[in-house]
């Protein structure tokens, strides 16, 4: 395995443990059942509007080991992947009505957060330590960190033009 490739899929396992603890997209859109389902032991009637609640699925230690601890090491070497058929997976959702944008959105996401740690050293404003960080979600539309994040570039490199 290159050196590229190793550091990509540590950067793809951190993006995943994210999207397990904090995705942005916490309930999914609403959907509404055409015919009567059976969900675990319920009868879901007909035309009921459905919320998943993948916030909650992420924080359940009957599908994750020690779900609340954040361990992008969970995610390597396991298959567990975003594409919707690992169904305690899914911050993209699932099925037809999957998010179209998710080729697009995964790209974005590596992109940006890959560059931020590429090019700049950072450091949390005020002296505050990781160990120290309010990392409760705020609940939306989309979800967001309750205390935003305050993070400080301390050095750049390699920013010159090619
Ligand atoms: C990291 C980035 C993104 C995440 C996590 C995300 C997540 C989601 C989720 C969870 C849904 C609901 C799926 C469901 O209920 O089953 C959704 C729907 C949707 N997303 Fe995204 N999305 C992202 C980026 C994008 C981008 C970049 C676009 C467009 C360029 C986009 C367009 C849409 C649209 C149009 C829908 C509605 C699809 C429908 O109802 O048929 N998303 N997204």
């Amino acid at each position: 395995m290159t050196m590229a490739k190793m550091e990509l899929s540590r950067t793809t396992a951190v993006v995943k443990e994210i999207w397990q603890l904090h995705p942005h997209v916490q309930l999914l859109i609403p959907h509404k059942t055409d015919t009567i389902e059976n969900v675990a032991e319920y009868i879901v009637p007909k035309h009921t509007q459905v919320l998943i609640n993948y916030w909650a699925i992420g924080r359940d230690p009957k599908v994750w080991d020690n779900p609340i601890a954040f361990l992008p090491e969970r995610f390597l070497g396991c298959n567990v992947d975003y594409k919707g058929k690992d169904f305690q997976f899914i911050p993209f959702g699932a099925g037809w009505k999957t998010c179209p944008g998710l080729p697009l959105g995964v790209r974005m996401v590596h992109l940006m957060l890959a560059s931020l740690l590429h090019y700049f050293d950072w450091e949390l404003s005020g002296g505050l330590k990781a160990e120290e960080m309010d990392m409760r979600d705020k609940f939306g539309v989309t979800l967001q960190t309750l205390v935003p994040l305050r993070a400080i570039p301390s050095e750049a490199r390699d920013l010159q033009c090619a």
